[in-house]
């Protein structure tokens, strides 16, 4: 026994989430996103709105958790119509499911609106909806709509509709803020009043909207308030600006004092330690890429460029860190830049086998020109492989593969046979190697392309090494406006193996920046396979 107080985890990705603009789940992809909830700790799992849509309804025949309570969502009777003739709840009753959720109205102004039926019909409905769940053998959860602002307008009737469910048998009652509008201290005021008008806090929870960017910090108010259940969804995601994030609560839950030391959740440190990976597992299934500062779970929650940072964060890492980054799967990272000292600069090297001395002179010329390059528009913090072999340049030894003598680059505008106005790219590189001079031409969709190909065509000996090489990154970044402007290039190259790295380029030609960052990926993949160069990371 710990002594803490139980809270409870209702995830709603799968329901809410699937309420988020751009986001479509078809079955598979819910079988898949329940396998990554469950086990992960979480109580609840909504799978969706049986009866609502096939996807759904195909989604219920069988029950999807093994361990998470695995609940069906849907609104409560319809007014008019008995609970036994409502096909609706006949669609939730018959789901392959542990739990109903009903979404119920607690506003009387939409009751008036939305539904068109009277006050109290709704009231018979939330009744006769949770009783209904009960007789078919399910717990039965309440989402009281609009909870918040159906207070501020007419207390009376929302805490009629709260006790109305909890009077029925509901397990729990979710207090919504449907609109997302509500502030943190009107939840905390707000949830302390249901309590006081009769409904227990271990039978609330907080379902919170994130359009004023609180979503997280009303869940946590009214965890403060006495409410035991809080219902939110992965990265977030969810209908408008999103749900309460639960890769941020879970966290904060967990480790910090003020709610660690009251409360337990049904996940475990080693669950905990997996989070940043969950994070990312489901972005990749939703192909989009991870919020770099997402809290906790970003590759920048524990990053710094800061050399004043570096410097103490290496001396003690509590100076610059808020938890310890394993605790949540992620890891600390001191990044090289214009902003860094000498201690970024020697934590980034020592993690890619370099060793160097503070007092190196060599050290100094390595920052130096760093800060330099980067007044001029290099950028090195997401280029770790052209910082390497900047710093293996100035402090050891990175081998003459290969010299580009001249390229040259045409693009031409033409109409084809079938008379389709079309641009043909052709690109002429001449590399020495080992004394002898090689000439490649080659054609692409692109300038940059073409060059690509001419470049990797004939590198002689080193021709074998490069098959597998591909660019599956490429990002231009105007530095300044204007045709004659500054260009970054930054290319992101893969192995077959699936390591990557990432190079860059800077000039006023796009083309010869482009080109600077296809030989530094080229050398730097070179320097991998003679196991001369460190760190990339596997995907
Ligand atoms: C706050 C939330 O996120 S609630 C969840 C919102 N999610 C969704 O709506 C997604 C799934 N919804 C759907 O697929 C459809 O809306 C369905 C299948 C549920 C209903 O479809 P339809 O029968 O065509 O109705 P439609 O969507 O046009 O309108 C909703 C109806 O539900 C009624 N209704 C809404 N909430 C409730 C409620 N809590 N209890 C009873 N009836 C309700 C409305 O009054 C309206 O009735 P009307 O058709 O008589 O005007
Ligand atoms: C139930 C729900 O999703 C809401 O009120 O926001």
């Amino acid at each position: 026994m710990t002594g803490k107080e139980r809270l409870y985890l209702f995830d709603t990705t799968l329901r809410d989430g699937q309420q988020t603009p751009g986001v479509d789940f078809s079955v598979d992809d819910k079988i898949a996103i329940a396998g990554m909830l469950d086990g992960f700790g979480l109580d609840y799992v909504e799978g969706g709105y049986p009866g609502a849509n096939p996807t759904d309804t195909a989604f219920f025949e069988k029950k999807r958790t093994k361990q998470a309570k695995f609940v069906a969502f849907g609104m409560t009777k319809r007014a008019g119509v008995s609970a036994s003739n409502d096909p609706g709840l006949a669609a939730l009753t018959q789901a392959d499911a542990d739990a109903i959720c009903f979404v119920a109205k607690s506003w009387d102004y939409h009751v008036r609106v939305a539904l068109g039926c009277t006050n109290d019909e709704n009231l018979d409905a939330i009744k006769a909806s949770v009783e209904a769940a009960i007789a078919a053998g399910k717990e039965a959860l309440v989402d009281c709509e609009h909870f918040f602002d159906g207070f501020k307008a007419n207390p009376d009737y929302a805490l009629a509709c709260a006790k109305t469910a909890h009077e029925a048998g509901a397990r729990w009652i979710v207090l919504c803020d449907t609109n997302g509008g509500t502030l943190p201290s009107e939840v905390l005021d707000i949830v302390g009043k249901v309590i006081e008008a009769g409904v227990p806090g271990n039978h609330l929870g907080i379902h919170a909207h994130d359009d004023t960017g609180q979503a997280v910090a009303n869940s946590l108010a009214a965890v403060e308030a006495g409410a035991r259940q809080i219902q939110g969804t992965l990265n977030g995601i969810g209908e408008r600006c999103g749900n309460a994030d639960l890769i941020s609560l879970i966290p904060t839950l967990m480790l910090k004092p003020a709610f660690a030391e009251r409360f337990e959740l049904g996940i475990t440190e080693d669950a905990l330690a997996g989070i940043s990976r969950l994070s990312h597992s489901f972005d990749a299934l939703l192909n989009r890429a991870p919020d770099e500062q997402a809290p906790y779970v970003g590759s920048s929650a524990f990053a710094t460029k800061a050399g004043i940072h570096a410097s103490a964060l290496l001396k003690e890492p509590e100076t610059y860190e808020h938890v310890p980054p394993e605790t949540v799967g992620n890891r600390r990272r001191v990044m090289v830049s214009d902003q860094g000292g000498k201690a970024n600069f020697i934590a980034e090297l020592k993690r890619r086998g370099i060793a160097v001395g503070r007092e190196d002179a060599r050290l100094d010329t390595l920052v130096a020109l760093v800060k330099d390059r980067e007044a001029q528009g290099y950028a090195y913090e997401g280029a770790d492989a052209s910082f390497e072999l900047l710093a293996r340049q100035k402090l050891g030894h990175v081998p003459d593969f290969f010299a580009v003598t001249s390229f040259r680059c045409m693009v031409e505008r033409r109409f084809d046979a079938n008379g389709q106005l079309k641009s043909v790219s052709e690109a002429v590189v001449k590399v020495m190697i080992d004394g002898e001079e090689k000439m490649s031409v080659a054609e692409g969709n692109g300038p940059v392309n073409a060059l690509d190909i001419a470049l990797r065509k004939d590198l002689g000996k080193f021709q074998d090494e490069i098959e597998g090489l591909q660019l599956v990154d490429y990002k231009v970044r105007i530095l300044n406006g204007g045709t004659e402007a500054v260009t970054r290039v930054l290319i992101e190259s893969q192995d077959k193996d699936g390591a990557r790295w990432r190079t860059v380029g800077v000039s006023d030609n796009v083309i010869d920046a482009s080109f600077q960052a296809l030989m530094d990926s080229i050398t730097f993949k070179l320097m991998k396979n003679r196991d001369l160069a460190g760190l990339v990371s596997v995907e």
